[in-house]
């Protein structure tokens, strides 16, 4: 008998995604797109074990991102954990989104682990949308070591799901919802996205 049914759905775009233009209210090529909030893993400037990612706006629908790896990353003696590397991918994939002008999660993330990270070492990552199908965003990514240029060491192909701003209002925990809410400055940069949703 057959096991339990796994998710095959691709994340490669299908033949008719679009790659729409950027949205007017995208970060201008060649600069920092900001977090999206303090407390983000991956990116909040306010997370002190977080990855605190930092990720450039590309000309197109691309972004470019360092990471550097510290030894609070390790798995392997010396080496970067993979899931960690995993989330810096994440993260770069979710700036995308800023340049489509709306929100998006994770709904699936393939990773091909190339070639072992050392700890020190900075991972150039350039990730860019393949496709988008309705509400199904299709991106990828590849980080490499050594400079921009560098052999790949990881590389990623995912598929993000448009959401409304409601998706971390409903779901997220009460008291850090709140906190957003209070905050004037988070509320605009949530706010940026619910203009051209
Ligand atoms: C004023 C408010 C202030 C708030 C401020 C906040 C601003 C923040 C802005 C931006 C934040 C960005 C944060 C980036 C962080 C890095 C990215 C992450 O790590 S995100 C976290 C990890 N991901 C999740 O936690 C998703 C958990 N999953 C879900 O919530 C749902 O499953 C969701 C939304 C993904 C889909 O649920 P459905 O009910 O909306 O949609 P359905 O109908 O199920 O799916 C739509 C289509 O997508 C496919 N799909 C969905 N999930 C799939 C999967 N896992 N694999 C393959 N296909 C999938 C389905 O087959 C369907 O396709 P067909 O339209 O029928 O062709």
């Amino acid at each position: 008998m057959n096991g339990p049914s796994i998710p095959t759905t691709p994340t490669t775009p299908p033949a008719d995604a679009v790659l729409p233009e950027r949205s007017p209210l995208a970060p201008a090529p060649g600069t920092l797109i900001g977090s999206h909030y303090d407390e983000c893993f991956g990116c909040g400037p306010h997370h002190p074990q977080g990855l605190q990612l930092t990720a450039v706006a590309g000309e197109h629908l691309d972004v470019t991102a360092r990471f550097t790896v510290k030894p609070a990353h390790q798995g392997g003696p010396g080496l970067a954990h993979g899931g960690v590397l995993v989330s810096a991918l994440d993260e770069t994939l979710g700036t995308l989104n800023w340049l489509l002008g709306a929100p998006a999660v994770t709904g699936r993330l393939e990773t091909d682990f190339v070639r072992p990270v050392p700890v020190d070492s900075v991972l150039h990552i350039h990730a860019r949308v393949t496709g988008v199908h309705g509400r199904k965003v299709y991106s990828a990514a590849e980080g490499r070591i050594g400079g921009p240029d560098g052999p790949v060491a990881i590389r990623a192909q995912a598929l993000f799901i448009q959401v409304k701003l409601e998706h971390f209002t409903t779901h997220g925990r009460p008291e850090d919802v709140r906190k957003i809410l209070d905050d004037p400055d988070q509320i605009k940069r949530a706010r940026a996205f619910e203009v051209n949703p």
